[in-house]
């Protein structure tokens, strides 16, 4: 496990699928609840085009973005404002724009719901597209599985310790999971409504990938080992160790799966807020999100493992009667989006 100078974060090696990669994880998981992998399948050529594609999307006409507006599927263009992740703590919405692409099958890549012609119109933007959501939800899945055999999840009759998430997250089932391009706008401007980009919040769903790019640092974690709001680097390819491939990707635990794991593992408050080095330059950020949901009718009953169960009246723990994904998920939206439930 390497751990680089002003980083807070592991970043884990996840090429092999064995019990000291899940046990690294499984420590960056319940400690931090952030980390870092390496050892995917993304290239460097691979996460460059997708950033490129989004990009091009965000430098669209407005009147062309909005004719897609985010509804209560959370699928859709989110607007400058139009997304508060922290309605308590903010007036205003985030100073970002989004593009939420849901209802997605991981067979084909594809979504169910209408996206921007812009990318259905041409065999390559729709490409990108799919590639990227399928080699997202691979990397989701194998995350899952460390995670599993870190968490000593039991055997049962029918399905393996270490497949008892697979089963929940099947591929053409219909989940919460969302692929999400960002983007927030370089400004100069030092008003203090303006310099937080993305309220302080924590992900709903189980485990969320993030790529970013170099010069455009701006995340940061509320982290629960020091108590203090950390800066995650932007950390560069290990070139030598993975020729070709892309950076470490940004991994973390959302509230459903710390539901499930009665907290054990650690959903942690994040933001987006530019360091002065970014603020001063006026660079925009990018960002590309997965957030990964098992299956909606999947129920959160604690999952079978020695560790969660000693954990007594704590999410999954505490409830007498299981919620499903789909409820998590739901009531999680109403606050964000201020819709009525
Ligand atoms: O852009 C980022 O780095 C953070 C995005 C994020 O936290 C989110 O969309 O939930
Ligand atoms: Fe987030």
């Amino acid at each position: 496990m390497a751990e680089i100078d002003g980083n807070p974060l592991k970043i884990v090696d996840i090429t092999s699928v064995d019990k000291s990669t899940a046990e690294e994880l499984y420590d960056a998981a319940t400690s931090q609840g952030f980390l870092f992998v390496e050892g995917h399948e993304f290239s460097q050529e691979e996460i460059d085009t997708v950033f490129q594609l989004s990009k091009e999307f965000f430098e669209l006409p407005h009147s062309y973005k909005s004719k897609y507006p985010i509804g209560s599927m959370n699928h859709g263009y989110a607007d400058f404002g139009g997304e508060n992740l922290d309605p308590k703590g903010q007036k205003k919405g985030d100073p970002k724009e989004a593009l939420n692409i849901c209802l997605l099958n991981f067979l084909t890549g594809l979504s169910s719901q209408e996206i921007p012609d812009w990318f259905t119109e041409d065999p390559k933007r729709l490409a990108i597209i799919t590639t990227t959501v399928k080699k997202f939800y691979a990397l989701s899945m194998k995350i899952l599985k460390l995670l599993a055999i870190g968490l000593k999840i039991e055997d049962s009759n029918e399905i393996k310790g270490e497949d008892w998430f697979s089963s929940r997250y099947e591929a053409t089932k219909v989940s919460g999971s969302t692929f999400r391009f960002l983007h927030y706008p370089g400004q100069k401007s030092l008003n203090p409504e303006a310099v937080i980009r993305a309220g302080a919040h924590t992900d709903y769903g189980s485990v969320t990938l993030l790529f970013q790019q170099e010069n455009q640092e701006g995340l940061e974690i509320y982290s629960p080992v020091s108590k203090q709001w950390v800066a995650v680097p932007f950390v560069a390819a290990n070139t030598e160790k993975f020729p070709g491939m892309g950076p470490p990707i940004v991994v973390n635990i959302g509230d459903l799966l710390s539901y499930w794991t009665a907290g054990l593992l650690k959903s942690t408050i994040h933001r987006v807020k530019f360091p002065a080095k970014v603020q001063a330059t006026g660079q925009d950020r990018y960002s590309i999100v997965f957030f990964s949901h098992p299956n909606d009718e999947a129920l959160l009953e604690a999952v079978p493992s020695e560790v969660v169960r000693s954990i007594k009246g704590r999410g999954a723990n505490k409830d007498t009667v299981a919620i499903t994904a789909k409820e998590h998920l739901d009531s999680r939206l109403a606050a964000t989006y201020g819709w009525k439930k």
